[in-house]
């Protein structure tokens, strides 16, 4: 059984159907890339599985569980958490308190690991643990404003990883970044395949295919292939609908 398993899901816009009876199954442990042409559905699958978009039909079971209709903090509860955007976090505060806070918003007070909300030291040391994870540990006391891009795209993952999800959806998570900045987040994406799955859009090929163990190719809302990187690559299908030339090249195919 896939710790993932989607089937026929469903979205439109009016007539614009963003994703259109699209199948995908992820497998617990791996990294799972979803590419595709700008405008193909990417974010609204993301948006969809994590319950943050109303979905028109299909099903999404998570570990066996149907989670169609069940809101973000219960599919949070359940052990699937997607990555937030830069905006969400707080400048103002701490890193440590942006993880503290922002775990438990979105696991609601009565998560296990939370509660009660007077007891702040459970709380610290989960965000503390999370914050190590993605090596940010020496910066827990220093204001969020004032950490690098690289930084902050660090700090959202330990805010996913603090509520300790089973699997975690990431939306670009090297947006913006570049260089020694993007190979520490490739880094600590490799690391985190040990303990759980990874399901991510990414725009940048080099490191969609230096990171993944599969990669599902997104067009016009339909999955169209499913394969390892290299059987993505020889794909003719996918040549032709999507990574066309540049690929071969080794260059940012989807931009
Ligand atoms: N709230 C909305 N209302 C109407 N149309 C929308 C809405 N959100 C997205 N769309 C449309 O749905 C389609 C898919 O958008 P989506 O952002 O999911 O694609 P994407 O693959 O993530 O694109 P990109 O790679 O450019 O980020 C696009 O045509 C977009 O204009």
């Amino acid at each position: 059984m896939s710790l993932l398993d989607v089937r026929k899901l469903r979205k439109a816009y009016g007539a614009l159907k963003v994703t259109d009876d699209l199948d995908l199954q992820v497998e617990e442990g791996e990294i799972h890339a979803i590419i595709g042409p700008n405008g193909a559905g990417k974010s609204t699958l993301i948006a969809q599985l994590s319950g943050e978009a109303h979905s028109d039909g299909g099903s999404v079971r998570f570990a066996g569980t149907e989670m169609m209709g069940m809101p973000m903090h219960r599919r949070v509860r359940a052990g699937m958490s997607r990555s937030f955007q830069i905006t969400s976090i707080l400048p103002g505060f701490t890193a440590l308190e942006n993880v503290a806070t922002a775990a438990q918003a979105r696991m609601g007070s009565s998560f296990r690991f939370f509660s009660p909300v007077a007891e702040e030291q459970p709380l610290n040391d989960a965000a503390l643990a999370a914050l190590r994870r993605v090596g940010l540990a020496d910066r827990a006391f220093f204001r969020a404003g004032s950490l690098s891009h690289g930084e902050k795209r660090q700090l959202e993952l330990a805010i996913a990883l603090a509520t300790q999800p089973r699997l975690l959806l990431l939306d670009e998570p090297l947006a913006g970044t570049s260089g020694q900045e993007a190979d520490r987040l490739v880094d600590v994406m490799k690391s985190l395949r040990q303990e759980l799955t990874l399901v991510l859009i990414e725009h940048d090929m080099n490191a969609v295919f230096s990171l993944a163990d599969r990669v599902s190719v997104l067009v016009y809302g339909r999955i169209i292939a499913t394969g390892t990187p290299d059987q993505i690559r020889a794909d003719p299908r996918v040549r032709e609908a999507y990574l066309g030339e540049e690929s071969e090249e080794g260059t940012d195919a989807a931009s």
